[in-house]
């Protein structure tokens, strides 16, 4: 009864849908396939696959460049066979979009097959995401970063943390459900706030020990339960660089799947002239200071090869454009380089 009218309200959101542009149909047909595990598992059929192993992307090396292939669903049972496996792995996979033309896109994890069977099956290599996420072209990598999110999101979740007793996803893999609990989980992630503090003419740029040589970010800092944007945002710059903000502007935001699904909340931060020193908590950051506008520029002419000099130390650098950070501190050089002298 309930797919009957599952069918009858599909035909008549189809039939509604044709006065709808292509990202609302998009959108909808999205969204059906999360509510409706039927018809996911007929969607995954005729979908499309994109590896990981033990959540580290399938990458295939052409000439200079990484590609991120998909698998069709024949190709899948293809590898399944020859690796004498039921096609019941392709119910592992999880939604992670579709084209406009509504072929769905799935991620599945192999983690518990033979690595190089399958890498040498495909001609390329389980990578690690933390290469790959700047290796492939600029526009997969958030589709790279969202779908080993979820993956990673139900490796651990499988147990319900009421009963301990497992949860089952459904088929697009949005939800978990206890069923000895009744207890539905949800994928999730954790706002962080990230801030370009300027004084109107430097802007405050850090390092953590744990980053790579010669590295600077603009600040950041996870929300904590309760706080609003604005409060975390304030809160941060004062833990951090004891300063206090005047007044801030949201920018853009971002997923970011390190240490694990992060909600990146990028926005500029203005302290007053007055109030410009820095006092760091050593705890959490290795150095914090400001930087003029010729060093940001030279900074963003470098990477991490790049800044290396003969004795060893490294010039400061910046993260890469896949990084919100990145897009900060363009913004900031862009509005220090259009403000009349
Ligand atoms: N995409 C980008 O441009 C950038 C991204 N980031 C990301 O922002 C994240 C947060 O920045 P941090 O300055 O390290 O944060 P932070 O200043 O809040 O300090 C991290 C510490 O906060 C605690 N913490 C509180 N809630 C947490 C939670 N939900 N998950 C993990 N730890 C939590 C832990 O003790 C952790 O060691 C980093 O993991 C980093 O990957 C940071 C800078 C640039
Ligand atoms: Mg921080």
């Amino acid at each position: 009864m309930a797919a009957i009218y599952q069918a009858v309200h599909r035909r008549a959101s189809s039939l509604f849908c044709r006065f709808h542009s292509t990202y609302v149909k998009k959108m909808r047909y999205l969204n059906e396939l999360k509510e409706d595990d039927d018809f996911c598992r007929q969607a995954q059929t005729s979908g499309t696959f994109y590896l990981f192993h033990n959540l580290s992307p399938f990458l295939q090396k052409v000439g200079k460049k990484y590609l991120l292939p998909q698998l069709s669903a024949a190709e899948m049972k293809r590898i399944l066979e020859k690796m004498k496996e039921t096609e019941q792995w392709i119910e592992k996979s999880v939604l992670i979009g579709c084209s406009d033309e509504h072929v769905p896109h799935f991620a599945l994890d192999l983690g518990a097959l033979e690595k190089s069977v399958i890498e040498s099956e495909l001609q390329g290599s389980f990578t690690d995401l933390r290469k790959a996420l700047f290796v492939v072209d600029v526009k997969d990598s958030p589709l790279l970063a969202s779908a080993q999110a979820l993956l990673r999101w139900h490796e651990s979740h499988q147990y319900c943390s009421k009963t301990g007793q497992p949860t089952q996803k459904n088929l697009a893999g949005s939800k978990r459900v206890c069923h000895a609990s009744g207890i539905t989980y949800y994928p999730q992630m954790s706002p962080v706030v990230i801030t370009l503090v300027s004084d109107g003419s430097r802007c405050l740029l850090t390092r953590q020990s744990s980053f790579p040589q010669g590295m600077y970010t603009a600040l950041s800092g996870f929300c904590d339960l309760g706080e609003s944007v604005e409060e975390a945002l304030r809160r941060e710059v004062a833990e951090e660089v004891g300063l206090e903000v005047e007044s801030f502007q949201y920018s853009a935001s971002q997923h970011w799947p390190f240490p694990s699904s992060c909600l990146m909340i990028a926005c500029h931060a203005l302290v007053g002239g007055q109030q410009t020193e820095i006092s760091m908590n050593s705890l959490e950051l290795e150095e914090a200071r400001w930087f003029g506008l010729e060093e940001v520029l030279e900074g963003l002419k470098r990477d991490y090869t790049s800044s290396k000099q003969d004795d060893g130390s490294f010039l400061p650098w910046f993260p890469p454009k896949q990084a919100i950070a990145h897009k900060l501190i363009n913004e900031w050089v862009k509005q220090q380089t259009s403000r009349p002298t």
